[in-house]
């Protein structure tokens, strides 16, 4: 028989994850029990996806592998279902929801905090992990392999979990603003808004690229395309008048402390 793979909410960050997951055959597309809100989100993804997607939380909480991906604010309203279940691994991707929080509220499920980011979509993912005291070994390397499949893991102290969630999972958000103003930026040159969108998504790719291939400070890589009295050193100028550092680092943190506030 195939096993069952619990889905409680399957919005934009369920998807990212089970998508690539299926492909892969990591999870059994005839396993999947996903419970969403709407009965329109169940007929558009069972449809769509082949998927048995219901809106009764009993179908999800049978499974002996449940993924948590409802907002922070509607954990609440999703908790007390679980005790329909047997209890079993639960993966929770809450943005700031604690291991201590989920213990409490999943009582006879093993809980996993994993942090993962939509570019699992394309299997370009980053995943933060920190596990229960409670989840074996051989579970703890099996979430491991899972989210894998779909990119970089780092396990990590839960401490760590919410400045990783502000710059890897929030950051795609921050990323995509800099690709849409460097392409604005093109487009005042004079540069067609289409081709500008493809080179400025190229040119984040291809230096991110080089600052992981080449092992590059990023101070580097800067040095190297600053040509005195150029043309970069004259737009880095204006970056340093208009504080995009200081804007960078207050974003990143201001996304931290969100994480912790909706603990
Ligand atoms: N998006 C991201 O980049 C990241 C998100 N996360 C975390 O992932 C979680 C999900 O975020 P995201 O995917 O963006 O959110 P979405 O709004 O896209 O998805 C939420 C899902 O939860 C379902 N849902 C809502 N209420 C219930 C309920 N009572 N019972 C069952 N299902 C319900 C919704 O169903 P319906 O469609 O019917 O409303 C929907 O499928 C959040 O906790 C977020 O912190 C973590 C890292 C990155
Ligand atoms: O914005 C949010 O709350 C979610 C969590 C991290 C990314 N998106």
């Amino acid at each position: 028989m195939t096993p069952t793979f619990g889905v409680v909410g399957l919005g934009r960050m369920a998807q990212a994850l089970l998508f690539p997951l299926l492909e892969a055959g990591l999870v059994q597309r005839e396993g999947v029990r996903a419970v969403v809100a709407s009965e329109a989100s169940a007929t558009c993804l069972a449809q769509t996806h082949g998927l048995a997607v219901a809106t009764d939380a009993a179908a999800a909480w049978s499974a002996p592998v449940v993924l948590l991906a409802v907002k922070p604010q509607q954990l609440e309203a999703v908790a007390p279902a679980a005790a329909a279940g047997s209890g079993g691994l639960l993966i929770s991707v809450l943005a700031g929801v604690t291991l201590a929080r989920l213990q409490r509220l999943f009582p006879g499920w093993q809980c996993v905090r994993a942090v993962p980011n939509t570019p699992a979509l394309v299997r370009a993912g980053l995943t933060g992990l920190a596990f229960g005291v409670d989840v074996p070994p051989d579970q703890r390397s099996w979430v491991q392999q899972l989210f894998a499949q779909v990119g970089e893991v780092h396990e990590l102290p839960e401490a760590q979990l919410d400045a990783f969630l502000a710059l890897t999972s929030s950051g795609p958000a921050f990323v995509a603003v800099v690709a849409e103003a460097l392409a604005d930026g093109a487009v005042a040159a004079g540069l067609p808004r289409l081709l500008a969108q493809r080179l400025a998504h190229r040119t984040l790719a291809g230096s991110a690229a080089l600052l992981e291939e080449r092992d590059l400070h990023p101070g580097q890589l800067k040095d190297m395309v600053s040509s005195p009295a150029g043309t970069t050193i004259a737009g880095l100028r204006q970056l340093e008048k208009a504080g995009l550092r200081s804007a960078l680092i207050e974003a990143v943190l201001a996304a931290a402390q969100r994480s912790r506030e909706l603990a």
